[in-house]
Formats: C-alpha cells, sequence, structure tokens
C-alpha cells in the first residue's frame, strides 16, 4: 500500500481521564496528520466516544494534553463552543432542525456572501450524501438513516479541518452505506479534512482508514497503518474486530515446528485438501452468497471457522493448510 507522509495536526499526550476516579482512558499519546483518517476500533465500552467527545472539548481532564495546530483543547470549562473552529464532531444523536427542509439544514452553515457558491456546495453536499431527492422536504418527515445523512452533509457544510465521526453509519442501510462510504471518505481526501471515526464496522475501516487505533483496558493497544494491522495482528482481539480470525497452534500446521504458540489465521486463508493438512471434522456450513463460511473442531476439540467455495456435509473430514507465506508473516503468540 502506498504511504503518504502527513504533517502533524493533532497531538495527544499522556492523556487520562474518568467519569469518576476509575479511568476510562490511561495513558493514550498519539498524533493525526492533515488528511488522515484514523478509524478507533475496540469492543463496546472500551472508550471510542469518550475518546471523541476529549478530542472535541466536551469532557474535563486533569491529566495529559491536545493540541490542534499547536492550540490546546482544554475542555468545556475553557472552551465556549467545543472543538472551535477547526474540529467538528457528529455524535451518535444528531441535532437537526426539525421544521427546516434538507437543503436549508444544509445549507444553514455556509458562508451567506456568495449565494450562487453556498447553492452550489450544497448541491454538492446533497449529491455526496445521496440526498438531492430530498431537497425540500422537511427534515422531522424523514427516516432514522435519512436524517443521519443529512447531519453528515451538514457537519461536512461546517468545513471542518478534523472531523470527529461516532459510527456514522449505524442508521443507514446496508444497501446505501457501501456507497456513501466511498462518497464521504473520497469527499474527506480532496477536501483534506483529517477524520477519527470510531466504528464496530470494518467495512467502514479497511478499505478507506490510514491507520488503526485500537483501545483495550483503558489503553491504546495498536496503532499502525491499515494494512500491517491486518496483516500482521499481534492479537486475536485485534483480529478479530478485522475479520473472521482464528488461533492456529503451529505444531498443527507445520508438524516439525516444536513450539507450544499458535498464529492468527482469517477464515479465507485456509486451503482445503482432501488428503494432507490439518485434520478439521466439519459441524457447520453458513452460506454467505460468495462463498461459505464453515465451522469445525480439530481432534484436540479446538473449534476453528474456514471459508469454502461449495458447501461441506456436516461431519465431513478434511484438512486444512495454510501458505507457508502466511505463517511466515504472523508472529507467532
Ligand atoms: N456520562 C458517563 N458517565 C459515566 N460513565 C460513562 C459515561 N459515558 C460513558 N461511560 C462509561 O465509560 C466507558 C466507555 O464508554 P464509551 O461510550 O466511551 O465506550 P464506546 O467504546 O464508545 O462504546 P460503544 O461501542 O458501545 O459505543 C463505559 O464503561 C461507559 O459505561
Amino acid at each position: 500500500m502506498k504511504r503518504i507522509f502527513f504533517s502533524t495536526m493533532l497531538k495527544v499526550r499522556h492523556l487520562t481521564f474518568g467519569y469518576d476516579k476509575q479511568p476510562v482512558l490511561e495513558d493514550l499519546s498519539f498524533r493525526v496528520s492533515r488528511g488522515e483518517y484514523v478509524a478507533v476500533m475496540g469492543e463496546s465500552g472500551c472508550g471510542k466516544s469518550t475518546l471523541l467527545k476529549l478530542l472535541y472539548g466536551a469532557l474535563p481532564f486533569e491529566e495529559g494534553s491536545i493540541t490542534w495546530k499547536n492550540h490546546p483543547i482544554k475542555g468545556p470549562a475553557y472552551q465556549l463552543l467545543p472543538g472551535g473552529e477547526y474540529i467538528k464532531y457528529l455524535a451518535q444523536d444528531f441535532d437537526l432542525m426539525p421544521y427546516a427542509t434538507v437543503a436549508e439544514n444544509i445549507s444553514k452553515y455556509l458562508s451567506a456572501t456568495d449565494p450562487e457558491q453556498r447553492a452550489a456546495r450544497t448541491v454538492e453536499l446533497m449529491e455526496t450524501m445521496e440526498l438531492e431527492q430530498y431537497r425540500d422536504v422537511k427534515v422531522q418527515f424523514l427516516s432514522g438513516g435519512e436524517q443521519q445523512r443529512v447531519a453528515l452533509a451538514r457537519v461536512l457544510a461546517l468545513r471542518p479541518e478534523i472531523l470527529l465521526l461516532d459510527e456514522p453509519f449505524s442508521h443507514i442501510d446496508h444497501f446505501r452505506r457501501n456507497k456513501l462510504r466511498r462518497n464521504l471518505f473520497g469527499f474527506l481526501k480532496k477536501e483534506n479534512i483529517s477524520c477519527i471515526c470510531a466504528s464496530h464496522d470494518f467495512f467502514d475501516v479497511l478499505p478507506f482508514a490510514d491507520r488503526i487505533m485500537v483501545l483495550k483496558d483503558r489503553e491504546i493497544l495498536d496503532l499502525r497503518h491499515t494494512d500491517d494491522i491486518f496483516e500482521k495482528p499481534r492479537t486475536l482481539y485485534t483480529a478479530e474486530l478485522l475479520g473472521e480470525a482464528n488461533l492456529v497452534p503451529i505444531e498443527v500446521l507445520k508438524s516439525y515446528a516444536s513450539t507450544t504458540r499458535n498464529i492468527i489465521v482469517y477464515a479465507h486463508e485456509f486451503r482445503i485438501s482432501g488428503k494432507s493438512g490439518m485434520p478439521v471434522t466439519v459441524k457447520h456450513t453458513y452460506y454467505l452468497g460468495s462463498h461459505y463460511r464453515n465451522y469445525g473442531v480439530l481432534d484436540s476439540g479446538r473449534g476453528v471457522y474456514f471459508d469454502s467455495e461449495k458447501p461441506i456435509e456436516k461431519g465431513k473430514k478434511i484438512f486444512l493448510n495454510v501458505s507457508l507465506e502466511t505463517i511466515n508473516k504472523r508472529m507467532p503468540i
């Protein structure tokens, strides 16, 4: 993957925060560059939304520092308007004007000095979020997913330098999500807007994010380029956020290896053989449209998920293989 080098815009140093005495996030340090998209992932309750609110300046913190282009972000007691002019935040609940139309909700935040430019920008943002047909509809009559798209268009109208998104497609149906993702992340790259996006959904992340931050137990467990994290996950926790991952004993894959350690293998990385490899008895086959996901057990009783092009009958014994290339790039754990 092409590596792009950006200039640092957001700097977080030793940030610690708790709603009460117990910290939710502890000693976080990282940087985000201009135009960069950093996805924040982790299990529910690990502090993704809390981190976004801290970066926005909406929560008071006592330990650590946050700076945006050398301006300190200090928290609600010090800032009248959270985020200032540069940082905009789209929370899970969106704060729209229900009695105004879609176009009015968006254009309200655009400069009124040049009406032609304002109208063109409103159209561009409606197109980006596929809202043209609702242009004159009052927001109160829109569905939850449509309102979320208006909220996204409106936050873009504010011309942020950094955009904080919390599960931005949570209300939007799968049918439309892919197109909107491409439009939104394409727009952010075109406008060189930095983005920090909390998401559970690896389709929001893998095709678009420059880096992934994994949060666990109050800390940053990992923060690397997207392809590095996916190809060389260091923990099963991380791999499971990004795909169907298994922990497989190395000695089962390579009989000559004398180690009790394991490697992570994604379901799509197994090759099925009728003759040799890791013996597995198939228990279930799930249809996924383009392929099948199977669940089987090793002789040791350990479960394994693996993909196949065709369904495999329950109870059948097959053999799984993993390429040497995959084995060699994974860190034993
Ligand atoms: N206002 C609050 N007061 C007290 N505790 C809170 C508050 N908001 C969140 N928490 C707690 O802080 C922790 C982190 O919550 P947060 O919402 O940041 O997690 P998250 O990773 O965004 O979760 P999810 O993926 O479910 O949205 C949780 O234990 C949560 O219960």
